[in-house]
């Protein structure tokens, strides 16, 4: 077996006076898992213990330092929590090391090092450091065993549907939730309050610890919570650092008294410089050594940062790496951290079908989608029926059902933003999910559509048989279904292209105006309004890309085309105005039916290809 560390020798790093030292020494067998392997692709045994190291760590943004130099080392079974004044760089610091920062971006003499071997991939610490940010990137229309359910799918592949169960079932017994297991997890405002915000907050870690990383960050895992269920977190967090061999790292402000119990080592900041690394007494001593007393109702921590100005002259404790030893060799993809072929896998069926599980539960929980979908195209259909009762066949009928068609094609597509929230609050929790590689984008994007299109379906049905059959559109049953058909690729095209603008939005806001301005200008393009000959030459191009245009000349061509012979307007001297005229009066002298559909299909394809080529590359430039 490889050199690798001594147990003790990692659990109880050597410290002295003025520095953490790690030693590193042959290892034992006991020091690996095997069934509990936190990463189920791993096809070698990986170590059970996991010290970390980072040493000399510089980071600037925009010609900013952000941290100077910044060092540490942290133990297995232990907590070192991170604090410092706000703006210091702690979110900063645990999001570097947990992978989430692009490592091209440190300076070079930079390094974090896990059980001393240096990570040069930031992929790797991606996966071998869970990662619990600020804000809990859930989706609120799950239950949380659900939650944990579906992280369990994408996170423990080769597991058995059994072992996943047990593994949440445990999960939820460890982080108390078993009694809110069926509860939604909601948002937590009024409306949707769901678990409370501790509950959540345990939810969010219970889904990093799913896959049992070796290191666990938190960053401020107590903001927000009230000192009963901080303290009950970090308690959690204590006890699964031991119990679990676990490193854990979190940043906190202000930690209570309570709190300080459970946390081992601090690492304090200030303006990205360290200016303590070690324990509470070592921090006490630095404090005397000063000639401070600390009041009685402070604790160290917090009399700490009213003096950090003074602290910043104390030199902190240095970490060193003994000996540098190589827990894989460098060249070995079979570490089971970066699968090189996983990651060039494109299509996953297994994922594929976790997804759209997952968006079926959320369709139908989420009632303004779904029951406002379902309910407005009823209530339109049977609306626009009253409004074009049995049209009759003249020129008034002619131009109302041209009417009907224009009115029918601008309020389905418009109906579609109503989608557009449900994706941008997904969206973080995707680009979290993604990132991490629990599935690719595809996989995404794939789940969406096969969701996402036989819901439209029925959509398209509830609005059609209604409006048709009440108006009085062509009677044959041919035209009727192609009237579906294009009802249906109607909201399928106006769904694609909203997914698109939600990839490009930042928000709501920006989002919904420019979804009303794409889509008015289709419309005005789309030869309803200005006929195709007098639209400007620089705007021609606006008459071919208008979503409008097509669906709209293949509904007047179904309507026409089989009744070219039959008379839509006759006077004194017989039949004035055929089918067929009206056909040639709008340009449609040819059936272009079945050239449209397949024009709409490519619209369809292309705004979702768009979509997921915007989001691959936020994914891979995310820092969730
Ligand atoms: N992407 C960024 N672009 C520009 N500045 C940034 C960026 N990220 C962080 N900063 C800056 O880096 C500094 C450290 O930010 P960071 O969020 O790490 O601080 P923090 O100690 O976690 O603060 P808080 O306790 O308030 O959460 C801040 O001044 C912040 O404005």
């Amino acid at each position: 077996m490889a050199s690798c560390f001594h147990p003790s020798a990692m659990a109880t790093s050597h410290r002295e006076e003025d520095s953490i030292i790690l030693f590193s020494a042959s290892n034992s067998p006991d020091e690996f898992s095997s069934a509990s392997s936190s990463f189920s692709s791993s096809p070698l045994p990986t170590p059970n213990r996991y010290s970390l190291t980072v040493t000399n760590l510089s980071y600037t943004i925009n010609h900013t330092p952000i941290l100077n130099s910044v060092s540490l080392a942290a133990e297995s079974s232990k907590i070192l929590a991170v604090v410092g004044p706000s703006g210091t760089g702690k979110s900063t610091l645990l999001k570097i090391i947990s992978g989430r920062v692009n490592h091209k971006a440190l300076d070079p003499s930079s390094a974090v090092l896990m059980n001393n071997r240096k990570i040069t991939d930031y992929n790797q610490l991606r996966r071998l450091c869970g990662f619990v940010p600020q804000d809990d990137d859930l989706l609120p229309l799950l239950t949380v065993k659900e939650t944990l359910m579906y992280s369990a799918k994408f996170s423990l592949r080769d597991s058995t549907a059994k072992e996943r169960e047990e593994r949440v079932e445990s999960l939820l017994s460890d982080l108390g939730l078993v009694l809110v297991q069926d509860s939604f997890v909601g948002e937590g405002d009024e409306e949707d309050r769901g678990v409370s915000g501790g509950e959540r907050k345990r939810v969010s870690i219970a889904v990093e610890m799913i896959r049992d990383p070796p290191i666990l960050l938190l960053d401020e895992p107590t903001s927000g919570l009230d000192s009963r269920n901080s303290l009950q977190v970090v308690e959690l967090l204590a006890t699964m650092a031991k119990s679990k061999q676990r490193t854990v790292l979190f940043s906190i402000h202000q930690p209570s008294y309570r709190i300080l119990d459970y946390i081992s080592d601090y690492l304090i900041l200030s303006r990205g410089s360290v200016i303590h690394l070690g324990s509470l007494e070592h921090l006490e001593d630095s404090i005397a050594k000063l000639g401070f007393q600390i009041p009685e109702q402070l604790n160290p921590i917090e009399f700490a940062m009213e003096i950090v100005e003074s602290l910043r002259t104390f030199k902190p404790n240095s970490v060193a790496v003994v000996e540098s030893s190589s827990m894989w060799p460098e060249n070995n993809e079979n570490d089971g951290i970066i699968s090189k072929k996983e990651a060039f896998r494109v299509l996953d069926v297994t994922e594929i079908s976790y997804l759209c599980s997952r968006f079926c539960k959320i369709i139908y929980r989420t009632k303004q989608l779904f029951l406002a979908r379902t309910m407005q195209a009823v209530v339109a259909g049977l609306g626009l029926g009253s409004v074009y009762t049995r049209l009759k066949r003249d020129e008034e009928g002619v131009a109302e059902r041209l009417g009907l068609f224009a009115f029918s094609l601008s309020f389905l597509l418009s109906s579609t933003v109503e989608a557009l929230p449900i994706y941008l609050r997904e969206r973080r929790v995707l680009m979290k999910e993604s990132s991490r590689g629990s599935y690719r984008i595809s996989s995404y994007m794939i789940a969406n559509t096969i969701a996402f299109v036989p819901f439209l379906f029925v959509v398209s049905l509830l609005f059609s048989i209604p409006v048709y059959w009440i108006v009085g559109l062509n009677p044959s049953i041919q035209a009727f279904s192609f009237f579906v058909l294009c009802v249906w690729l109607i909201i399928l095209m106006a769904s694609s292209l909203v997914l698109f603008l939600s990839a490009v939005s930042p928000d709501f806001i920006s989002g919904n105006s420019l979804i009303c301005t794409v889509l008015g200008a289709f419309f005005l393009f789309s030869g309803y309004f200005i006929p195709k000959e007098k639209i400007p030459k620089p705007w021609m191009f606006m008459y071919y890309v208008s979503l409008y245009r097509y669906p709209l000349e293949s509904m007047v061509v179904n309507e026409y085309w089989s009744m070219r012979e039959e008379c839509f307007s006759s006077g004194n001297m017989g039949c004035l105005m055929t089918g067929e005229d009206v056909l040639k009066e709008r340009g449609l002298d040819k059936d272009t039916r079945w050239i449209n559909v397949g024009i709409m299909l490519a619209f369809f394809v292309f705004y979702r290809i768009l979509c997921w080529g915007i989001l691959l590359r936020k994914a891979s430039k995310s820092t969730h």
